[in-house]
């Protein structure tokens, strides 16, 4: 059911994202973005040839590279290139502000990519972020796919510690988002049996020196 169709997200929404990370460290919202803002992400990151995904790396920085065994998904950054995208931006900063309002989190920006898994892509389990050496505070992802089913897969798999079993299986359904603490949760995504849209974000605390946001993407 849509609870919004205005150009921002739903009061009651953010109340629950809210209370939810407070209470579990992760929240889970159906109907996330007003209808047409998630119509619009999926056929700009299915169709628009202007985004040029790359293959996904694995760590930061200069120790980036690129370990199809770990991920085989490809990415393209958001930056604000189409309006699709600053409705997209507009809405998680509204977001951002809304959590530190309530939370005092002092979260300083968010970061996106858009990613698809196409036919047995993977994302084998990890964190976002290793306590203290990180500055990803919360991780959120938004899925695009409509008509997903069981047999898609493509589930993320959300995990305590070491634990095997996965206390949380969200399935990439339409306009579904997870929103979690990225140093709290391993989490992997399952093979996908067809191609599998989402936007990965991360909201991040500003730990600068001299000036500079440390650490950049
Ligand atoms: O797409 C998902 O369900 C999770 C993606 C993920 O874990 C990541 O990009 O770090
Ligand atoms: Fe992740």
């Amino acid at each position: 059911m849509q609870r919004h169709d205005a150009g921002c997200l739903d009061e009651q929404v953010i109340a629950t994202i809210c209370e939810q990370l407070t209470v579990y460290g992760y929240c889970v919202v159906a109907d996330f973005l007003p209808e047409l803002v998630a119509n619009a992400l999926y056929l700009e990151a299915s169709s628009d040839h202007r985004l040029s995904f790359k293959q996904a790396a694995i760590g930061r920085e200069q120790l980036q590279q690129v370990n199809t065994q770990v991920r085989s998904d490809s990415i393209a950054w958001l930056n604000n290139q189409s309006e699709t995208q600053g409705l997209y931006l507009k809405l998680m900063e509204h977001l951002r502000i809304e959590i530190n309002r309530r939370l005092f989190l002092g979260l300083f920006d968010y970061e996106s990519h858009f990613a698809h898994y196409g036919q047995g892509d993977f994302y084998k389990r990890h964190v976002d972020a290793f306590k203290g050496s990180s500055n990803r505070l919360l991780s959120s992802v938004v899925y695009l796919n409509a008509d997903w089913v069981k047999a898609d897969q493509g589930e993320l798999l959300m995990f305590h510690d070491e634990q095997v079993s996965p206390f949380l299986i969200v399935e990439p359904i339409f306009n579904q988002c997870v929103i979690f603490l990225s140093e709290q949760f391993p989490h992997e995504v399952r093979t996908a049996k067809r191609d599998r849209y989402s936007i990965a974000g991360w909201f991040r605390t500003n730990n600068s020196i001299g000036g500079q946001i440390d650490p950049p993407r």
